[in-house]
């Protein structure tokens, strides 16, 4: 591709908005633009990466025994209806209207639609197992869009579904497209763990997120120092055990806290450890409030909340939803003399705390001497916290560890989720009527493309590895004015080409400073330059990984290159 042709606007400073890496230089390298919050253009080098991504997606998906389709993005509101998702799913389903006005959503995902597909076609076990895949763009209203493309309102996806007619032949599938996943992160040159993930509204059983470790990763991911136990934090299980205290139990006081409100606060103020302070907070749980009671020193983990009462919503109380829940303000709210509609649970550790210290449900006001069995009506204790550093690994092996991760691929476990609501059903082969057995498996693919920058860049710009670079190989003529320094860029351009090589040419007449520096943005793996040397047949060849530059003949050129590139 020639430069002076093609669409590549690069931007000499660093775009305000642009909180990220990645962001910023698929901006200013001339990767993408915004069209609005959360949409962008990918421009033809964005365009180019994509396509090496997919292929690399495809050749895996293949392999793994599925067959690539292509699905409406337009759904009818009616599949929506009949899986329940219409009515679960809030402001993030983007829905509209056709002329008839028939209601649709734009597509999401796509299991309401795969379901629909394939209940009408396939009866017999005898079909099954069946794995389907698509690469097309989804639309989710985010509240907030960031991070430029890392988290779009419409985004690149690939998503697989697979059919069973047995948990076993899910399981097999599973594993095949587990392995799928890690060949194709590994391939686009990732580094990433894949994590046990919390299965969320989904439902089903296993599942897995692949993270891309990243100190900009909305993800939090807790992994063991010494085995290989890594989890999404939000379902990561707590299986410390607490020694409770031998002290003597006080009588319980009711004292005087004026503006004491937090943890820390209440343990400076009456000078106790937050780990003998009972923190309380009030969620509401679908439509009821549940308080919800962890040690002060640790927190309370809303998805292992939602899980325990299998809700779908589970949000924080609002300051006028407790004063009517508990007759209190936020900072003073307790366990002790709470109103029957108030279900009360707590996390395995408050049972460790003896004459502690928790609201009073009267402002300004707290308990000393609290025993939480005595004093309070408790309905469960469960795990309930978020697991943090230094906490005894799940698996049994090692301490607790953080890292951020990006999510870029996520596989579930379905089961009968979307067969059973949406009546996808197959006769096996004892002639009974079952539903099928389900999996699903998602990769953000335009999210992918901003991970390796984010894994691949130096303070010169994208440094890409050559799997996925949109070319290999970036000639540059010094002075296009100048015919020796043009002829032989232009000669070198077509051999590499001939010899299958994907080339960039740098053929503006722009200053050289210019085009080093769009060079090093746009980040190919190879450059080779043609400057005054061109006269007596030598260049300047330069590593964009290594920042390694040395002059080669032209008669060597070709040789080097394969070296440094393989092929
Ligand atoms: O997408 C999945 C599960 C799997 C992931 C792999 C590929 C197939 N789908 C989970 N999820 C996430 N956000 C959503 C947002 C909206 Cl607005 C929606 F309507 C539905 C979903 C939704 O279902
Ligand atoms: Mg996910």
């Amino acid at each position: 591709m020639k430069q002076s042709m093609t669409f590549i606007p690069t931007l000499r400073e660093v775009p305000a908005d642009a909180e990220v890496k990645s962001h910023q230089l698929m901006l200013r390298a001339g990767f993408t633009r915004q069209n609005t919050s959360g949409v962008y253009s990918y421009l033809p080098l964005a365009h180019k990466v994509l396509k090496k991504i997919e292929q690399i997606v495809r050749e895996e998906m293949n392999n793994a025994g599925a067959s690539e389709l292509l699905m409406p993005a337009l759904q009818q509101a009616e599949l929506w209806q009949e899986s329940g998702r219409w009515y679960s799913y809030g402001p993030e389903l983007m829905r509209l209207k056709d002329r008839h006005k028939r209601e649709f959503a734009l597509g999401a995902t796509h299991e309401e639609m795969i379901t629909s597909l394939v209940r009408d076609e396939i009866k017999s076990y005898k079909r099954l197992p069946l794995s389907l895949y698509q690469i097309q763009t989804k639309f989710r209203d985010e509240k907030r869009p960031r991070f430029g493309v890392l988290r779009g309102r419409e985004f690149l996806m690939k998503d697989a579904y697979s059919f069973h007619a047995t948990h076993e032949s899910l399981d097999e599938v599973y594993v095949k497209m587990f392995t799928a996943y890690q060949n194709i992160f590994s391939r686009c040159g990732l580094d990433f763990r894949a994590v046990i993930a919390d299965s969320g509204a989904m439902g089903g059983t296993d599942t897995h997120e692949f993270m891309v470790l990243s100190d900009i990763g909305e993800d939090t991911i807790a992994y063991s120092d010494t085995s290989q136990y890594a989890a999404n934090i939000e379902m990561a299980p707590v299986i410390a055990t607490y020694e409770k205290s031998t002290e003597e139990q006080k009588e319980l006081v009711k004292i005087e806290t004026p503006d004491q409100k937090t943890i820390e606060e209440i343990s400076t103020f009456l000078n106790v450890s937050k780990e003998s302070c009972i923190k309380s907070v009030l969620f509401k749980v679908d439509d009821k409030f549940v308080l919800v009671l962890v040690r002060g020193d640790h927190e309370v983990n809303d998805i292992k909340v939602k899980n325990l009462f299998g809700a779908s919503v589970v949000e924080l109380a609002t300051a006028e939803e407790t004063i009517k829940a508990l007759k209190c303000v936020p900072g003073f709210i307790g366990p002790i003399n709470v109103s029957e509609d108030v279900e009360v649970v707590a996390d395995h550790a408050i049972s460790s705390v003896v004459n502690g210290v928790c609201g009073a449900n009267e402002e300004q006001f707290h308990f000393q001497g609290v025993n939480i069995e005595r004093d309070a009506k408790i309905t469960q204790l469960a795990d309930l916290r978020f697991i943090q550093e230094g906490d005894i690994s799940p698996d049994g092996e090692g301490t607790i560890k953080f890292a951020k991760g990006i999510e870029v691929g996520h596989v579930f476990k379905l089961g009968t989720r979307y067969s059973e609501s949406m009546n996808a059903t197959f006769l096996d082969e004892n002639g009974r009527t079952q539903p099928m057995i389900m999996g699903c498996y998602g990769i953000g693919v335009s999210r992918t493309l901003a991970a390796i920058i984010e894994q691949h860049n130096d303070e010169n710009g994208i440094v890409w590895p050559e799997s996925v670079a949109p070319f290999q190989i970036h000639v540059i003529p010094v002075n296009v004015k100048n015919d020796s320094q043009k002829d032989l860029a232009e000669k070198l351009y077509t051999e590499f080409t001939q010899s299958g090589y994907e080339v960039l040419i740098d053929d503006r007449a722009e200053r050289v400073g210019v085009k080093f520096a769009d060079s090093d943005l746009i980040g190919l793996p190879l450059r080779v330059t043609v400057g005054k040397k061109a006269e007596e047949g030598i260049v300047e060849v330069k590593i964009r990984k290594t920042g390694e530059s040395f002059e080669v003949s032209v008669d060597e050129l070709h040789e080097k290159v394969k070296q440094i590139l393989g092929n």
